[in-house]
């Protein structure tokens, strides 16, 4: 059986992805290209792996790029409760403009706990760049650090999506779209 026959439907194809990436990547540039020093790009592991991959590349600007993790889902679609840090940074954020790279927002506590990590060591500003936001999910509000700016590619309905990074029961990342699984894949 293929993996396109686990779908049930697609929400946002590889080109319509890639087109918004492109643009992101544009106005990031725009944004960033008088700050006196380079940002530093940091990928939330590992939802956001592909969508890095591919903002990273269009970004025309010196920048630096790391990893981030916090544990907050378990292996199906409920939260495990409140998240934490399960892998830092290589780098030093003191001082930095730091932009976190993340799939998708849904209840916001991931982020919240990484831009409070993030703030705590001392980055100057933290803005968001997030492929979906599902802002009908939302319990904890994001509040960005200094002048960051909150980054998304498309609003997601409140369905459990797959695809472009992001998985169900640790499957389905590889998938270069985004959508929903047929119901009996969600087991
Ligand atoms: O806004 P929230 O409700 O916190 O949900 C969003 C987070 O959930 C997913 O990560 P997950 O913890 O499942 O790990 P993963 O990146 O390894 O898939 C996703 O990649 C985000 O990081
Ligand atoms: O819809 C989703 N899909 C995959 N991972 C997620 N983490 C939060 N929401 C989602």
């Amino acid at each position: 059986m293929s993996l396109d026959s686990h779908i049930e439907k697609v929400l946002w194809t590889q080109d319509q992805i890639l087109d918004r990436v492109t643009q992101i990547a544009s106005q990031i540039t725009h944004d960033f290209n008088a700050a006196p020093h380079p940002p530093l790009f940091v990928g939330v592991a590992t939802g956001a792996l592909l969508f890095f991959a591919d903002l990273v590349r269009r970004i025309q600007l010196p920048l630096s790029v790391d990893l981030v993790r916090a544990q907050s889902y378990g292996s199906g679609t409920l939260s495990n409760g409140a998240p934490s840090v399960s892998l830092d940074l290589k780098l030093d954020v003191k001082g930095k403009h730091v932009v976190l790279v993340e799939d998708i927002v849904d209840t916001g506590c991931t982020l919240s706990c990484l831009i409070a990590h993030l703030e705590a060591k001392g980055a100057s500003s933290v803005s968001i760049c997030a492929f979906l936001d599902k802002p009908t999910r939302r319990k904890v509000p994001i509040k960005l650090v200094g002048d960051g700016k909150f980054y998304k590619g498309f609003e997601c309905p409140d369905y459990f999506v797959v695809g472009y990074g992001m998985d169900f029961a640790e499957l389905y990342r590889n998938l270069p779209y985004i959508g929903v699984l047929k119901p009996e894949h969600y087991k």
